[in-house]
Order: C-alpha cells, then sequence, then structure tokens
C-alpha cells in the first residue's frame, strides 16, 4: 500500500482549500500513510519546496480562506522536461501520489503526472464552479454567499438614489456564480456568456422597468470577460432614467472564510481522495452528484459537456 503521499493547491485560490489539505493530511495519517505538503502547486513541486504535514501543522486551519500550502500557475509545467524535475524531487523523498487541489488547468498537470506513474486525484478547488463533471466545486458556496451580501447592500444604496448597479462578478467562462447570486439577490437582469450580451436590448429593458414597471432600482448582474461594466454604467445613464454604478466584485470573491457547505464538501472530498490513493487508484477527480461523493476518471472530466443552466434561467425569467 501507498506510504507517503502529496498534497498541493494549484490555480486561483479557493475558500475550503484549506479544509480539504486538512482532511487529505488526517484521514492519511490516521490510516498511517505519511503526508507532505508541497508548497506553490506545481511549482514547489519542480523546485522541492517539499515538507512533512502532521496533524498539528494542519490544525486551526478549517476555517481559514486562502491555502496554507500557497498556489501558483507555472505554464511551464506542460513541458516534459519540467515535469520530470518534479517527478524527481518526489521520487528523491519516496512520495508516491499526489492530490491535487485546483481547477480544470490543474487536473490536466495531475493527468500527465499520472501518466508518468505519480498516482494522482483531483480535488475540485475554484469559486467558478466550472468542472463539469461535479455539481459543486469547494470555494463556489463561499464565493456565492460573499456576492449576496454585497449586492444585498448595493441595492440598500441603489434605491435610494433611483439607480442601476451593474455588478460584476468572476466565473471565468462559467456563468453559475452569476446565475446562482442573480437568483439569490432577486436581481432584475443576468448576463452571462449563455444568455449573451445585446447592449441595446439590455437598455430597453432597464428604460422599461423604470418608466412602466416603476422601479426604484436596478441590479445588473453580469459575469466578467463580456463587456466593460463602467463603459456599461455610462450608457446606462445616458439612456436610462436610471444613474448607472458600476461594481467589478474582484477578488473580494475569492477569499473569506469557507462556509459550513465548502468546509463538509472538503472533507467528504479529501477523505475519498486518500482512499483511492490507498487503493493504489490514480488519474481521478473527486466529484459531487446527488449528494454522492463519487470519483472520474479526470480525461472524462476534461472532456464533458457544461451542464445547460437553462432551467436556473427559466427559474429566473418567471421571477422578475
Ligand atoms: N495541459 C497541462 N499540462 C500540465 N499542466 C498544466 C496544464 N494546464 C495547466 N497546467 C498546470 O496547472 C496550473 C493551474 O492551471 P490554471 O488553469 O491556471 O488554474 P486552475 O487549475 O484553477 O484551472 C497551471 O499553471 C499549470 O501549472
Ligand atoms: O487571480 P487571477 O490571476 O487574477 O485570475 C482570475 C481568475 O481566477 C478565478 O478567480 C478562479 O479561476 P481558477 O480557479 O480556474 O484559477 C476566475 O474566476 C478568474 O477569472
Ligand atoms: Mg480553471
Amino acid at each position: 500500500m501507498v506510504k507517503r503521499i502529496g498534497v498541493l493547491t494549484s490555480g486561483g485560490d479557493a475558500p475550503g482549500m484549506n479544509a480539504a489539505i486538512r482532511a487529505v493530511t488526517r484521514v492519511a495519517l490516521n490510516s498511517g500513510i505519511e503526508v507532505f505538503g508541497i508548497y506553490n502547486g506545481y511549482k514547489g513541486m519542480v523546485e522541492g519546496d517539499i515538507e512533512p504535514l502532521t496533524k498539528a501543522s494542519v490544525g486551526e486551519i478549517i476555517d481559514r480562506g486562502g491555502t496554507i500550502l500557497g498556489s501558483a500557475r507555472l505554464p511551464e509545467f506542460k513541458d516534459l522536461e519540467v515535469r520530470t524535475k518534479a517527478v524527481a524531487q518526489l521520487q528523491k523523498r519516496g512520495i508516491e501520489a499526489i492530490v491535487v487541489i485546483g481547477g480544470d488547468g490543474s487536473y490536466r498537470g495531475a493527468l500527465a503526472l499520472t501518466e508518468m506513474g505519480i498516482n494522482c486525484i483531483g480535488l475540485p478547488g475554484t469559486i467558478d464552479n466550472d468542472i463539469t463533471c461535479t455539481d459543486f466545486t469547494i470555494g463556489f458556496d463561499t464565493a456565492l454567499n460573499t456576492i449576496v451580501e454585497a449586492v444585498d447592500k448595493l441595492r440598500d444604496t441603489s434605491s435610494s438614489h433611483h439607480r442601476c448597479s451593474i455588478v460584476e462578478v468572476m466565473g471565468n467562462r462559467c456563468g453559475d456564480l452569476a446565475i446562482y447570486s442573480g437568483i439569490a439577490c432577486g436581481a432584475e437582469i443576468i448576463v452571462t456568456s449563455q444568455t449573451g450580451f445585446e447592449e441595446s436590448e439590455v437598455l430597453e429593458r432597464l428604460r422599461d422597468l423604470d418608466l412602466i414597471k416603476k422601479k426604484r432600482q436596478a441590479i445588473v448582474i453580469i459575469s466578467e470577460k463580456i463587456t466593460d461594466v463602467h463603459q456599461f454604467a455610462k450608457k446606462v445613464s445616458l439612456h436610462t432614467g436610471f444613474s448607472g454604478r458600476a461594481t467589478v466584485l474582484g477578488h473580494v470573491q475569492r477569499g473569506g472564510s469557507p462556509t459550513p457547505n465548502d468546509r463538509v464538501l472538503a472533507s467528504r472530498m479529501g477523505e475519498k481522495a486518500v482512499d483511492l490513493l490507498m487503493q493504489g487508484i490514480g488519474g481521478q477527480c473527486i466529484s459531487i452528484r446527488n449528494n454522492e461523493i463519487i470519483s472520474v476518471p479526470i480525461e472524462e472530466a476534461l472532456n464533458m459537456p457544461r451542464d445547460s443552466r437553462k432551467k436556473l434561467h427559466n427559474l429566473f425569467d418567471r421571477l422578475v
């Protein structure tokens, strides 16, 4: 059976990564497996920035955002030569298998390492919820809470000043943070890569909200990478009865203490990852589906088409 494993966090950090590190470490140690923390993602693996973890060293972190191991992006990890250096660092320390906590990019690295003889298991650590094979990723629930708290506050001030708040949320190319927060906040308009963005049509809808529906304010939630929200806010002021104000929530969405849901999800997924490594299994990633923790081959996970959020968008349309 595997005697030594490593754990790392990679890509954008996400609240709940620490809870996952803690779960992996404690479940492994309680099963007689030594655990090594690899610092700063694949970068630390290549550079040999690797230290043993103990039960105590992962104490008092379950409630902390960010990642105690640090995270990084290392595009060169795509090169076989760079990965060969990383594998040598692991072999020098007798580390046979790794738990990789990160997003889709990190999963590609995990798959490449598995193909080089180091069994890897991926845990979905990203606020974006853009890993198709799992209903939820670790960090999504916390980021959603952060957005909802911010938008609720924006609504207070918007309605006092007859304003339209245009709120840009993260998600990379995935609209989940936008559609979930839009429903939770009772936004007037949601724009994601799925809805598309017809500027003139959104302005028309805002005019209607002002003139016909007599709304005191309007909230538009828009996914990042779709349009320049500051420019759009100016157009709202020019072409509708609302004055437009843009808020880019930015990296604040990535921080903060993880919600209980994210802590429990991370703990359940961490346990499953260690159980698979103990069975000599690699090249899989952990998912939650219908509240069951399951594993899926990474290759399959990366090629799965994204589930359409049509039902959520339909619900939103029926709530406005
Ligand atoms: N095709 C790949 N092969 C090997 N490693 C990869 C590959 N794609 C990404 N990675 C590694 O994973 C890291 C994190 O990926 P990135 O897409 O930035 O974040 P995330 O994992 O959160 O999606 C990259 O910086 C790189 O080190
Ligand atoms: O931290 P950076 O480099 O500005 O990256 C921002 C990106 O990272 C994220 O916050 C998280 O993405 P990943 O989890 O895939 O790394 C995205 O929502 C956003 O587009
Ligand atoms: Mg990603």
